[in-house]
């Protein structure tokens, strides 16, 4: 027994040692890793932090009041910016060089082997043109030539004769089902082809007119092939095959079961597939969007903001917390309940208030006392909760908003969130819903949930159809799936809870990673910037994070956050670039809660 002990604990000493090592190298990179950040912070005379950008210096002044600025500028000014994706761009797109133009607007036959590979060098930008074969990317190197357009032209106009195909090599051009494609820049919600896209395809390989008209939205370089090189090349074999694919795609799901081949010959005809990178947001506002996503290839993720100030878990759990550690170490409160504080609303799906209307999403008066007893009784939540929370005094450094994961797109999926609102009032409109059959389809128990999430591409392929081709070419069994299909997503408090759960949890791994293994500290000889101003910085890495510092508050105007928020910047998904009122815009991104300790020990609820 007493061998069988020795041996166990020996075998424990060597996980806990080789755990030990783990963790000393994964502290040891994360070291590495902080240097070159502070060295490329230094050179570039800016801050990062993951993907967001810090000023050093904070200021009011809204980016986005001074538009016509360039992003550099932007950045150079150091104003505040919550998140600005042009820093990662390159400062100019890639257009198409002076040299390769010249040999682009040659003849086929005057053009050297050295000139064609050059422009097939050029051309492998162009995603569509990777996937051919290198024999056929030459042949195409030898006869594609050059044009550039601008905004407002119109490349290929419905209805008309197809004789080009077209390979966009910069710019944007957006595609609609409008002869003269105006349409286009009134849309909220263009389909809109990037560089590396093609088009143009459809006309010539079914020898039909048009079926949409393709128009610039800004300078737009194209690489052209004319019909005669098109099939002389057998690139309408290649192309053939993308059709073909969209189309089993299309058959394969049950929710066109019902439709005929030729229609759905139809629906792959009005649709491409995009490639999406990752973190590329696929649509901005679900509840606002007319169009359909299917999902091909890769996943996307449907993503809420949840402001956690409306949440009366969150509520509740900064309360609990608030009663560990003392009196007004987080909140403040009145002492007596509050009935008639105005609270804009309530963020939960699906629930009716009093009046039987449903509640919108807004917010609470940040910093003033609030009617818990509302938001509980909204929630659908026991009295219980308003008991607990009566008289409470929610300050506005507290107000904060997470963007959770709500659902998974997966290949062969769809949003299921789908306006089927909208499609049924163009069925109704076209008198194609006859009203007995209304009366089957009125939706009861899951209606469509109003809420605004985010599409977020995980790195995925899909595929974007407007709804109204879709509902040209939908019958009422497609209908009448896709609200079948369409199921309740989880209230906003739900959401909250399940963030309380794993920030818990990962606080627990960050806390057991800190007790395995102390920072391996730097040398003070190499770095020695880095020792005078260590504590400054621990500091500022902590502010930096986007981790809410509960239970370090010691006056009202200390900070809490450093991710800051423009707060005239709409709410992503919101297409207005209308100012909130002064009650909705101080909401601040987080992704964590660092609980705060008590003797030394975490206050885990
Ligand atoms: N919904 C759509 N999304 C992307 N591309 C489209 C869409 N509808 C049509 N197209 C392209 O626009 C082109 C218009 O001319 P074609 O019909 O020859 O070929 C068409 C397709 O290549």
């Amino acid at each position: 027994m007493a061998v069988l002990g020795r041996s166990l604990k020996q075998t424990i000493c060597q996980d806990y040692k080789s755990l030990r090592d783990v963790v000393h190298k994964v502290m040891a990179l994360q070291s590495a890793t902080r240097c070159f950040i502070h060295n490329a912070e230094e050179a570039l005379g800016t801050s990062f932090w993951g993907d967001v950008v810090l000023s050093s210096l904070p200021t009011e002044v809204s980016s986005y009041e001074e538009e016509d600025k360039t992003s550099h500028q932007k950045h150079t000014e150091n104003i505040e910016l919550a998140f600005d994706t042009s820093f990662f761009k390159t400062q100019y797109e890639f257009t198409f060089p002076e040299k390769a133009i010249a040999v682009a607007l040659r003849r086929p036959e005057e053009r050297s082997p050295q000139d064609i590979r050059f422009i097939r060098s050029m051309m492998m930008g162009i995603l569509s043109f990777r996937r051919y074969s290198t024999h056929m990317q030459l042949m195409l190197a030898r006869v594609v030539y050059y044009r550039r357009f601008g905004r407002g032209r119109v490349i290929v106009r419905k209805g008309h004769r197809g004789d080009s195909f077209y390979f966009v090599f910069s710019g944007v051009i957006a595609v609609t089902q409008d002869v003269d494609g105006r349409s286009a820049l009134l849309d909220p919600e263009p389909i809109l082809l990037h560089k590396g896209t093609s088009f143009g395809e459809v006309a010539l390989l079914k020898g039909l007119r048009r079926n949409a008209t393709v128009i610039c939205m800004e300078d737009t370089e194209f690489l052209v092939v004319d019909r005669k090189e098109f099939f002389r090349n057998k690139l309408d074999q290649e192309l053939q095959k993308e059709l073909q694919f969209r189309f089993q795609f299309f058959r394969y799901l049950d929710l066109f079961s019902s439709w005929s081949d030729e229609s759905l010959e139809t629906l792959a005809d009005h649709c491409k597939i995009e490639e999406c990178t990752h973190s590329q947001v696929i649509v901005n506002d679900t509840s606002e969007t007319k169009n359909i996503i299917f999902v091909t290839k890769g996943r996307c993720e449907v993503l809420r903001l949840v402001d956690l100030s409306q949440c009366p878990s969150f509520l509740k759990w900064l309360k609990q917390h608030d009663v560990l550690l003392g009196p007004s170490s987080l909140l403040t409160h009145t002492g007596r309940s509050v009935q008639n504080t105005r609270v804009q609303g309530d963020t939960s799906h699906g629930k009716k208030d009093a009046g039987g209307g449903l509640i919108s999403d807004s917010r609470l008066v940040p910093g003033r006392s609030i009617s818990v007893e509302n938001i509980a009784q909204r929630n659908g939540l026991p009295v219980s909760y308003s008991e607990t929370l009566k008289g409470l005094v929610l300050p506005q450094d507290l107000v904060a908003g997470v963007y959770l994961r709500i659902d998974s797109i997966h290949p062969g999926q769809y949003f299921r969130g789908v306006d089927v609102d909208y499609i049924e009032s163009c069925l109704e409109r076209e008198g194609r819903l006859i009203p007995e059959q209304t009366l089957t389809f009125i939706p009861t128990d899951s209606p469509r949930d109003p809420r605004s999430m985010v599409i977020v591409s995980q790195g995925a392929d899909i595929i974007r159809i407007k709804l109204d081709k879709f509902t040209e070419l939908a019958d009422l069994k497609t209908l009448k799936k896709l609200k079948s299909e369409m199921t309740g997503y989880p209230s906003d408090n739900d959401l909250c809870r399940v963030f309380l759960e794993q920030n818990k949890w990962k606080v627990f791994k960050s806390d057991l990673v800190n007790c395995l293994s102390s920072t391996p500290s730097l040398h003070p000889k190499l770095y020695p910037h880095m020792e005078k101003g260590k504590g400054d910085r621990n500091q500022q890495c902590a502010d930096r994070s986007g981790i809410l510092q509960l239970g370090t508050r010691k006056t009202r105007s200390a900070k809490f956050w450093t991710t800051p928020i423009n707060p005239k910047a709409p709410e992503p998904g919101r297409k207005d670039h209308k100012p909130h009122n002064s009650t909705q815009g101080s909401i601040r991104l987080i992704h964590g809660i660092d609980i705060p300790k008590l003797c030394g020990k975490r206050v885990m609820w």
